[in-house]
């Protein structure tokens, strides 16, 4: 299983979204929906064996964790505005409930769920699942040189992850990997990751 958290710092938490301002008024909700994009297609097919949780900070509801499960997903296609229809029903979804029930994991549509979650709480979750961290930065070690098992990739937008949040995965261990000597988008990241795995069988 290959599982991927990603931090989205602006990213809108009401279903009010533009379908034409996915960048500007939806807080770079257009970067996230190419990381899922990038985190499940292949041509004509669809990672199976991949997890990947964006939670969302950007106003006015923060924070709010969706998660897609590639082994159940049903009807989403690889482009941006598929994927944000996609959003948008989850976070419509998301507000119907009750503040108890934004506590549980609950089924927007096939293969994706909504909760109230931050990014700190859901790492510490995969950790006592027994989950290794590895956080995506341009400034660790080379992921030629890393052994992967079991893992879960960290990834920022295009802010990053923040200080805060930085310092909280040094303090639990997380294993920082370099991709490039280059700053790359996210969704760039998630396929470089995939072809590394890929090519090792993993
Ligand atoms: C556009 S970058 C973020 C840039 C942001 N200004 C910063 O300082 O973190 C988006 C994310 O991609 C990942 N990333 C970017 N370049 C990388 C690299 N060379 N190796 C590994 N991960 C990288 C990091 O997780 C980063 O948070």
């Amino acid at each position: 299983m290959r599982e991927f958290i990603f931090k989205a710092n602006k990213t809108i938490t009401s279903s009010d979204i533009n379908l034409k301002d996915l960048p500007g008024s939806c807080g770079r909700l257009d970067l996230l929906c190419r990381c899922v994009s990038d985190a499940f297609f292949l041509s004509h097919d669809i990672r199976r064996d991949v997890i990947f949780y964006a939670v969302l900070y950007g106003q006015p509801n923060p924070p709010v964790c969706i998660k897609f499960v590639g082994s159940e997903l049903k009807k989403v296609s690889p482009d941006e505005r598929n994927i944000a229809i996609f959003i948008k029903k989850a976070l419509k979804k998301f507000e119907e409930l009750d503040e108890d029930e934004k506590n549980n994991w609950i089924l927007s549509t096939p293969g994706i769920y909504v909760k109230r979650l931050g990014f700190r709480d859901l790492i510490l979750e995969k950790i006592n699942e027994g989950k290794n961290i590895y956080y995506l930065h341009k400034n660790g070690e080379d992921v030629e040189n890393v052994d992967i098992k079991n893992p879960v990739f960290i990834l920022g937008d295009h802010i990053g992850i923040g200080e805060e949040d930085e310092k909280f995965l040094d303090k639990i261990k997380a294993k920082k990997i370099s991709l490039s000597p280059l700053e790359l988008h996210a969704n760039h990241c998630i396929t470089i990751i995939h072809n590394v795995l890929d090519r090792r069988g993993f």
